[in-house]
């Protein structure tokens, strides 16, 4: 058995976990009148609620008292100071070194590492301010119209959500385009809506080597090159690189003064505060992404500074484990009621699974309880009608977070002249839904609207059941004003650090990533033997039958 779970702490919860299986949290509420204001607490101007929570005050004292007997802080510490904590890759993990904007140096291996964070923004910010203010000019003399960001995982997801959660702030004059997916149909739409002679393409990628982005981004330098009949110095007017492999960057012929760096101690899905996040800075300028990078940097020092439950991101961790492993909950749908925000789920899919999707712990033993969550989720209301009703009567228990501003960017009346205000409606839809996922509807309730039907009383008695909502269905809930750059890189943070605090529970490393290296490998050994027509016979029946079915169908 792992120490984990046979730890105090551990016991301690699984025997509180036997008298709260069972408590619905009508009860909880109907006993405490200030449930929301014991279980609420503010970050800046972002409000979270964990009133609608399967936990009574001892259950937070014994969750508070796990991270404590883990050294959730201490580990924390580690980090925040530089220590190698990604043991299997012998790195250490510096994401809030890229936001430090207090500048306190952040020693690695001996060496502050803030000089060249600081210098290499000040060049992102030179970069993007010439190409928004048009004094970058394409191989031709023309102004850049539009950006392809090349890159997959955590060199695209970030930018792709920020992006989009922070239109309105982005200047119109630049289109953004990302290109992630291998399949050719990606990079062949783009490219159509691209003029060669105003697109800029950013190769983003940590290691310059990953097969999906290295493939893309050679179509589309041949695309570039052939559009300026083969003269490939168009390419240094045309194409940058972001990236920590600059020898790979130079054999692939950009100019190393095209080239914003970063550093082995940047995990891809952490990396959208370094120069991945460049195209960023050129969509809504470098200021705003520095306020998204302030916005974090607030919650580091939030994180560092608090203890149990004022630390918001733990509290949030806890929450999370004492459904994942207690109630043998297996997923979390984080559900944004803002459109901008709707890669927001998908950015964190590989954020906690990347992470948190581990089965051994630090020292290499199989874990014996369960690790990081599946992730899902869509914005809301669409949300709602497609999977909520699972979440609502299904047999699984789907603990939420909503996440919704309270100030729309688009007040359509004023706008558009539209007859009625959506924000109002999108909202009354956030807060029904966490009060019906809590409280339900009994029997007695839904007898009481079927006689008011001409249902005959066994049509009503059949019907009943299907009508009821047990409740006692979890959710926090998130609330701030409006999705400023700074909010989101405060909630980013809160979600990155609630992953961290899980992760330092459970023990595991949450920052590297073996888990994605099998099918890479297997990939690139399958890659020729797709060429001709003779059948494989070289692997098991049904890979061999896959591949021999493409064979001969192609
Ligand atoms: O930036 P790169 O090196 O192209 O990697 C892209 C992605 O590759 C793999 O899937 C993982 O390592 C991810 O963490 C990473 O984000």
């Amino acid at each position: 058995m792992s120490d984990l779970t046979s730890s105090p702490a551990w016991k301690a919860l699984e025997a509180h976990y036997g008298t709260m299986k069972n408590v619905h949290m009508k009860e909880l509420f109907a006993n405490d009148s200030e449930r929301f204001h014991k279980y609420s607490m503010k970050f800046e101007d972002i409000l979270l609620d964990y009133s609608k929570n399967r936990v009574a005050d001892s259950t937070m004292d014994l969750l508070y008292a796990l991270a404590e007997q883990q050294d959730v802080k201490g580990k924390a510490q580690a980090m925040f100071s530089g220590e190698k904590i990604n043991s299997t890759e012998d790195r250490a993990v510096l994401h809030i070194a890229l936001r430090n904007q207090s500048n306190k140096p952040i020693y690695v291996d001996g060496e502050d590492v803030m000089p060249a964070v600081n210098e290499t923004l000040e060049r992102i910010k030179a970069f993007t301010n010439q190409v928004r203010d048009g004094t970058w000019k394409g191989h031709t003399g023309k102004v850049i119209t539009a950006i392809v960001n090349i890159g997959i995982g955590g060199s695209d997801l970030g930018p792709v959500m920020a992006c989009e959660a922070l239109k309105p702030y982005a200047a119109d004059h630049l289109k953004m385009h990302f290109c992630s997916n291998v399949d050719g149909t990606h990079i062949a739409e783009i490219l159509k809506l691209c003029d060669p002679e105003t697109t800029l393409f950013l190769i983003a990628s940590k290691t310059f080597t990953t097969q999906e982005t290295m493939t893309n981004a050679n179509t589309a330098k041949t695309w570039l090159v052939g559009n300026f009949d083969g003269d490939e110095t168009s390419v240094a007017k045309h194409f940058a690189a972001l990236s920590t492999n600059g020898d790979a960057v130079s054999a692939f012929g950009i100019d190393v003064n095209n080239m914003f760096g970063f550093w082995n101690w940047v995990g891809g899905r952490y990396s959208l505060w370094s120069a991945i996040g460049t195209p960023i800075a050129l969509a809504i300028g470098f200021d705003n992404w520095m306020e998204m990078h302030a916005g974090a940097h607030a919650v580091d020092q939030h994180f560092l500074q608090y203890d149990g439950k004022d630390n918001l991101p733990l509290t949030l961790a806890l929450i999370g484990l004492w459904y994942n492993n207690f109630f043998g909950a297996e997923t979390v749908a984080i559900l944004p009621y803002d459109q901008y925000m709707h890669r927001f789920a998908a950015y964190f899919q590989q954020g906690d699974m990347e992470s948190n999707g581990k089965y051994v712990d630090m020292n290499g033993k199989r874990m014996q309880t369960q690790t990081g969550p599946i992730i899902f989720g869509e914005p809301g209301t669409n949300g709602q009608h497609a999977f909520y009703q699972l979440i609502h009567q299904g047999t699984k228990i789907i603990p939420c977070d909503f996440v919704a501003p309270c100030q729309s960017q688009n007040n359509l009346p004023e706008k558009l002249g539209a007859p009625v205000d959506h924000h109002p409606i999108l909202l009354s839809n956030y807060f029904a839904q966490t009060e019906a996922l809590a409280f339900g509807k009994d029997e007695s309730q839904v007898k009481a609207e079927l006689d008011k039907t001409d249902m005959s009383e066994a049509e009503k008695t059949a019907l009943v059941p299907h009508k009821v909502f047990e409740g006692n269905r979890p959710s926090n809930s998130f609330l701030f004003k409006k999705l400023t750059p700074r909010t989101l890189g405060s909630l980013i943070a809160i979600y990155e650090m609630k992953i961290f605090c899980q992760g330092a529970i459970w023990n595991i490393n949450s920052f590297d990533q073996w888990g994605v290296e099998l099918g890479k490998q297997l990939a690139k050994a399958i890659l020729p033997e797709l060429d001709g027509d003779s059948p494989v016979s070289s692997h098991d029946s049904s890979t061999n039958g896959l591949i021999n079915y493409y064979k001969t169908n192609k």
